[in-house]
């Protein structure tokens, strides 16, 4: 019998969320170190799949989408999701189950894993499978100081969540067409909860975790005034903000602003690192940013040694000046 490794997929209104596609490239490539696996991404939704979806699940690696339908499915339904989800893995017995570690992830995976008995190691940041054909799920550990790798021998599934921006997704269409179910679970829930208000994130509060361009600031700043640099950069470029932790803790700027081990990974084109120093625990959120840019007057900043471009100095000043040369180049040339 085939073994399933499943990606749970992140739904985000009519389409699915960037991290679904890097699971499922993940999940092709540790597929092939398993005899007879299926890559099956599972997906939660109120109506069938349109076919543009399921096309775009296949090409980037499903074997099977496994769709299963629930009215409440429209948003996450915490209760709804995991008892559906309990009962598929209790029908096709997966031997692996991924989910990104958003927000929806984080709160759906401990969950199902304590219901079925398993363990989960939370925010992987490798996995991979070992001469035996268990995953090894490899996270930060103390502080980051140290990583380690886990592995589940004794219980099935294995269970990880995988930090968004982690993988790459496939860089070319996966030639199968998936196959696709539909499963209407009965489920018997006595529901204990009602949503209240939904509220939506607005367009200018645009996630670092999907912004081609992070401006990051951090102690080097100074002030909470000099966030406002960043703030309009980031508006000039369509960019989002990003700190380091101790500005979040002094509540210059909030957690889902936040860069690194117990923020958020980062992997955009473009990371300018205004004024942090380069701890690990920073680092470990955007070192694998394409182009890395460190602003610091500390010439001996372990930033610099993971930047491709250093500027040494003053950072709200520099910040200023780069500021005035983008909006001179935006005044000149609208478009650029
Ligand atoms: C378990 C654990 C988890 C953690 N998770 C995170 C995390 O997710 N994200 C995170 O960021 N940190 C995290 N930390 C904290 C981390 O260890 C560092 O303390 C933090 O990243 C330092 O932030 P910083 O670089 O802004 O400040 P600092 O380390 O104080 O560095 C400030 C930098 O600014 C420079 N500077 C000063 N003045 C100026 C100026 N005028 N112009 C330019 N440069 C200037 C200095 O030279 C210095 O390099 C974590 C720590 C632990 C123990």
């Amino acid at each position: 019998m085939s073994k399933h490794i499943w990606v749970i997929a992140e739904k985000r209104k009519g389409t699915f969320h960037s991290s679904t596609y890097e699971l499922l490239g993940k999940a092709r490539e540790i597929a092939k170190k398993i005899p007879d696996a299926l890559v099956a991404c599972v997906t939660l939704t109120n109506r069938s799949l349109t076919p543009e979806m399921r096309e775009k699940l296949s090409e980037q690696g499903s074997d099977v989408i496994l769709n299963i339908i629930n009215e409440k499915f429209e948003r996450f339904d915490y209760l709804t999701y995991l008892k559906a989800l309990e009962s598929i893995a209790e029908k096709f017995n997966p031997e692996i189950i991924l989910a990104p570690a958003t927000t929806t992830g984080r709160t759906i995976m401990p969950a199902l894993a304590a219901s079925l008995k398993t363990g989960l190691t939370a925010d992987c940041t490798g996995l991979d499978i070992d001469n035996d054909g268990n995953l090894l799920q490899t996270r930060p550990a103390i502080g980051g100081n140290i990583m380690a790798t886990i592995k589940t021998p004794n219980h099935r599934p294995q269970m990880a969540t995988i930090r968004p921006k982690t993988f790459n997704p496939l860089t070319e269409k996966y030639s199968k067409t998936a196959i696709y179910h539909e499963i209407i679970p009965i489920l018997d829930i006595s529901d204990k909860t009602k949503l209240i208000e939904f509220k939506e994130i607005s367009e200018d509060q645009k996630s670092i975790q999907d912004s081609e361009v992070v401006f990051s600031g951090g102690k080097g700043l100074r002030k909470p005034e000099n966030l406002e640099i960043l703030k309009d950069l980031a508006k000039l470029v369509g960019g989002a903000v990003g700190a380091s932790r101790p500005l979040v803790d002094s509540k210059w700027i909030g957690h889902e602003n936040q860069v690194g081990l117990s923020g958020h990974t980062v992997k955009p084109k473009i990371y300018i690192a205004a004024g942090i120093s380069g701890a690990v625990q920073h680092v470990a959120g955007m070192q694998t940013s394409d182009i890395i840019i460190a602003i610091n007057k500390d010439v001996n900043a372990p930033i610099f040694d993971y930047s491709d471009i250093g500027l040494v100095g003053d950072a709200a000043e520099i910040l200023e000046m780069l500021h005035r040369a983008l909006k001179n180049i935006k005044e000149e040339i609208p478009d650029a």
